[in-house]
């Protein structure tokens, strides 16, 4: 089982994951938590460039595609391979979101740039919506304006698909969500 956590800088995804992960655990599931910027060292050095220069958004997708292809053959593929669930933070739709919207990267461009990887199509992708509950800035994106993220907002939205994305909004609270997530996947996954 491969699932993507997505939504904006701030609304909760790693605390999710690890709430996710603590489920799995009771429950004595194998599983990896997993991101491309948090996980590799490359993907530290990585997410180290893209923060600290001014790229124009074609830039940064030629960089992320970097670590997405050697992310993908050293932590996706061989956990897929071991029936392992993967919990991952953010992945293709990221770049959709940022670059497309926030960056205003046009389709075709992003289309090109992203297609030259071969993605695996994740199972399942939890789309929190909500505000950056983050009080201090970490990073050059979380510094940008309401209309980037506004951007940014909306193309999750376009993107959004009714057949393998579930989507919540985070406002109300950390715990009602995290039990929403829980029991979606009780008596989506585990059940079956
Ligand atoms: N629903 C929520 N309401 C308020 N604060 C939250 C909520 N979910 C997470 N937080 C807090 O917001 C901050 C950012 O959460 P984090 O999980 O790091 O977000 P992300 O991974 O999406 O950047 C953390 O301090 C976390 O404890
Ligand atoms: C994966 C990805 C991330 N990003 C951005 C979103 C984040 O602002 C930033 C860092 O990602 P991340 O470390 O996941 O940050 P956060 O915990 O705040 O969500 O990189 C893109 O712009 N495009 C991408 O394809």
């Amino acid at each position: 089982m491969f699932i993507v956590f997505e939504g904006i800088d701030g609304v909760g995804k790693s605390s999710h994951i690890r709430g996710v992960a603590n489920f799995l655990l009771e429950r004595g599931i194998q599983h990896i938590c997993t991101s491309e910027f948090g996980n590799l060292p490359l993907g530290k050095s990585v997410r180290n460039l893209m923060m600290n220069y001014d790229m124009t958004g074609e830039e940064e997708i030629l960089l992320i595609n970097l670590i997405r292809s050697y992310h993908i053959r050293n932590v996706l593929i061989p956990s897929i391979q071991a029936n392992h669930w993967i919990l991952m933070d953010r992945f293709i739709e990221s770049t959709w979101a940022y670059q497309h919207g926030g960056k205003q990267v046009p389709y075709n461009i992003v289309k090109k740039l992203t297609d030259s990887i071969k993605i695996p199509k994740p199972d399942l992708t939890i789309l929190l919506d909500g505000d950056n509950h983050r009080s201090v800035a970490k990073d050059k994106f979380d510094k940008e304006s309401k209309d980037f993220f506004n951007r940014v907002k909306a193309v999750y939205k376009d993107r959004f698909d009714q057949e393998n994305w579930i989507t919540y909004n985070t406002n109300i609270g950390y715990k009602a969500v995290q039990s929403m997530i829980r029991e979606y996947l009780a008596e989506n996954i585990l059940c079956c």
